[in-house]
């Protein structure tokens, strides 16, 4: 089971609607607000496209529908690492022809479809993932380092949020059941402790109807020293 009530009814409220019915009955695209950006800012991809599918579209509905209570926010996610900084920040740096992992890939649906979800009073952030076709590891199956990607942004997510600046300095894994490919799982994972600059996470990826755990990570995040090389702090946001 999820560690908080609030996400555990979400599971188990999952349509249930299999991968070849929503392959039958392509769920049609939202709102145009929803899917194009705003003239003059850059594209937010945590938003619906044709791409989700109904579990994807039904768990976002929810957790939005969360976000009016106050507890929960949607977090932006953008192509370029710098548009993510409050106040550009990091805007003096050469301007280089970089992107954000996670959104390397430009057709929607067949790389890391997510949003996260970031509960600051929990300490928490929960993260939809739907891995497309191009992260295929075993045939039909995520690959384990996508797996990984996806928990050490989901992780590394909530530790900004909680700590500003920090890196991975320790991730560990332990896979328990393969992703399939277009399917939805929640990657959920909270702050356990903070000692000085260190933080200590832990996440579960878990199934849409909770039923299956894909895997558990903890993690040590390490807040940057400001003391230390200043390369080492524009290399992190
Ligand atoms: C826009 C959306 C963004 C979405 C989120 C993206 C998240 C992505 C996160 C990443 O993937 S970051 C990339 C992968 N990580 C790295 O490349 C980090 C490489 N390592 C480093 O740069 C440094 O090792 C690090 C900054 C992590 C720590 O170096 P420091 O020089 O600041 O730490 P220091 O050596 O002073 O150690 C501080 C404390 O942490 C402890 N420590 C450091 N590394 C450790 C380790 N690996 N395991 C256990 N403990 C560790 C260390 O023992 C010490 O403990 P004590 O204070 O008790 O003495």
């Amino acid at each position: 089971p999820l560690r908080s009530a609030a996400v555990g009814p979400l599971l188990s409220g999952s349509s249930g609607r299999s991968r070849r019915d929503a392959a039958a009955h392509p769920v049609p695209p939202r709102s145009p607000q929803a899917l194009c950006s705003q003239p003059g800012r850059p594209k937010d991809y945590a938003l619906p496209n044709a791409s989700w599918s109904r579990d994807m579209l039904d768990l976002y509905d929810r957790f939005l529908a969360m976000t009016k209570e106050g507890l929960w926010k949607r977090i932006p996610s953008y192509n370029n690492v710098l548009d993510h900084i409050p106040g550009k920040a990091l805007r003096g740096l050469p301007s280089r022809d970089t992107r954000l992992f996670l959104r390397s890939i430009e057709a929607e649906g067949v790389g890391f479809e997510y949003v996260m979800f970031l509960n600051s009073s929990e300490k928490r952030v929960v993260c939809l993932f739907q891995p497309g076709s191009y992260l295929e590891g075993h045939p039909g199956f995520a690959h384990g380092g996508s797996i990984a990607t996806i928990i050490d942004s989901t992780i590394g997510s909530c530790a900004i949020f909680v700590a500003g600046r920090v890196m991975t300095a320790n991730l560990s894994i332990n896979y328990m059941s393969p992703v399939p490919l277009g399917s939805v799982v929640l990657v959920d994972s909270k702050v356990d402790k903070v000692e000085g600059r260190k933080v200590f996470l832990s996440c579960k990826v878990q199934s849409v109807d909770g039923g299956t755990l894909h895997a558990e990570a903890t993690a040590l995040f390490i807040q940057l020293d400001a003391t230390k090389s200043q390369k080492q702090q524009a290399s992190c946001q």
